[in-house]
Parts: C-alpha cells; sequence; structure tokens
C-alpha cells in the first residue's frame, strides 16, 4: 500500500495550549523522499511525531491517503502507526539485553497472531540486507552504525508504506553514516515507501527528492497538489 500525505492549515499545541508548529499547505507523493531542515527548537520533531500520529492536539488536516489523523481519537491513531508506520529514533530506543533479530522482532507483542510472522521474516530479510550481527549477539556489544541499522529493521519489520527519522545519522561517523543513509533511501526506494526525514546532516538531505525548511514553529516550503 502507498499514501500520500495532505496537510493542510494545520495547527499543532502543546497540552497547555501554546501553538508549537502552523503549516499552511503541504503534499508528498506516495514513496517521496522528504528533508526536513531547521535551527534547533524550530518544530522538526514535533511536525514528524504529528506525522507519525503522536501528537493529540491538532486542528486542520493531516491526511495520510483517506485517513485524518486529526479526526481521529487516540486509539485509532495508534493503531494507524501501528499498521502503517515504522519510525527511527536518533537515539535508537534498543532493549540492550536483547538480540538484533529480538529488537527487530518486538512489533510482534502488539500484532495478531495471523501477522507475526510476516514480521518476522521482513525483520531476519532486512537485518541481512544491511548486515547487522546476527545470532545471539546481545546489541549492547554493538557498534552505532550495528545498533542504527537494527533500529532501521526494526522500523520496517511491519512492513510500514511510511518511514519517519528523526537525526538518523546523529550519532554516527561519516563513513557509517554514509552507508546508513544509502540504505535507508535504497529500502525506501525499492520499496516505496515515503520516507521523511529530520537531519543537519547536508550528505542526507541532498539525497532526499526534497527538504522542507522550518524555522519559528513554521513550515516554511508549501508545495501544492500535484
Ligand atoms: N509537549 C510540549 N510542551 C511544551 N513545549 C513543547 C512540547 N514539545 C515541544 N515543545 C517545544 O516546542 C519547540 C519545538 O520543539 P522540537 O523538539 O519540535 O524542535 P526541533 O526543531 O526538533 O529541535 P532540535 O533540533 O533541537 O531537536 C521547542 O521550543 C520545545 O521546547
Amino acid at each position: 500500500m502507498t499514501l500520500s500525505l495532505h496537510v493542510e492549515d494545520l495547527s499543532i499545541t502543546a497540552p497547555g495550549g501554546r501553538v508549537l508548529l502552523t503549516a499552511g499547505r503541504f503534499f508528498a507523493a506516495p514513496g517521496e523522499t522528504v528533508g526536513l531542515r531547521g535551527p534547533s527548537g524550530a518544530g522538526k520533531s514535533t511536525f514528524l511525531y504529528a506525522l507519525a500520529g503522536l501528537q493529540p492536539h491538532m486542528s486542520g488536516r493531516l491526511s495520510w491517503g483517506e485517513t485524518d489523523l486529526v479526526r481521529l481519537n487516540d486509539g485509532a491513531r495508534a493503531g494507524f502507526r501501528r499498521q502503517h508506520v515504522g519510525l527511527v529514533f536518533q537515539d535508537f530506543l534498543l532493549f540492550e539485553e536483547l538480540s538484533a533479530l529480538g529488537n527487530a522482532t518486538l512489533a510482534t507483542a502488539f500484532a495478531p497472531p495471523a501477522a507475526r510472522r510476516s514480521i518476522r521474516e521482513t525483520a531476519a530479510e532486512v537485518l541481512s540486507r544491511l548486515k547487522v550481527p546476527s545470532g545471539r549477539r546481545t546489541v549492547d556489544s554493538f557498534s552505532g552504525g550495528e545498533r542504527q541499522r537494527t533500529a532501521i529493521a526494526r522500523a520496517l519489520a511491519h512492513r510500514p508504506s511510511i518511514i519517519l527519522a528523526d537525526e538518523p545519522t546523529a550519532s554516527l561517523d561519516r563513513d557509517t553514516a554514509d552507508l546508513l543513509i544509502t540504505d535507508l533511501i535504497g529500502l525506501a526506494r525499492t520499496e516505496k515507501k515515503t520516507l521523511i526525514a529530520v537531519s543537519h546532516d547536508r550528505h542526507l538531505l541532498d539525497c532526499m527528492d526534497r527538504v522542507i525548511d522550518i524555522a519559528d514553529g513554521r513550515l516554511k516550503t508549501e508545495v501544492s497538489p500535484a
């Protein structure tokens, strides 16, 4: 499944009511790769987490395909996220005492029994493709690059059509970061997944189809539907 993104007059507020981010009009085609850049505190993570269905206080429109996340309640948003979104965080959030496969198949805990086998197979396939150490070795002994690739396999294991990444190369050295960029963008392109990544990394941003600037709580580049 592929999903287009349609944002219109979006406003995201903090629980206390403070407006964190506004966006006029923004469209991304299914399978597009989009970079989000801007100064610290501009609202990049706020927007990314809204795209993931992790922001409860929104008005306007934020639709993936036919589903407008603004109109869903917390449970429905969580359901959408589990089914369609793969999230790659900056600090990996891995379980140290588990193997790469153990981490990459965490989604099986929340998935219906019928979907578990497919999650295990996809996780194993992506781990092997990304050359992550296999076997029972736990991730606490992995390098930064191996940890980040494990996090990518976990994000992709349930075959989401949307990949959202927050500074995926931030804690990696240049060579490891460049490999990661190639892997992440390669996976997105071959599987026609929409990839949206917050990053300060010019190498990563240069590889994306488009880069959107966020400053002072506002999405700067506004693109109309094609
Ligand atoms: N739940 C919240 N309540 C109040 N303020 C918040 C909340 N979440 C984020 N903010 C504020 O919103 C602003 C934008 O934060 P955000 O994390 O989106 O910035 P960012 O562009 O990702 O920055 P960085 O590059 O430093 O990670 C910041 O001033 C932050 O303190």
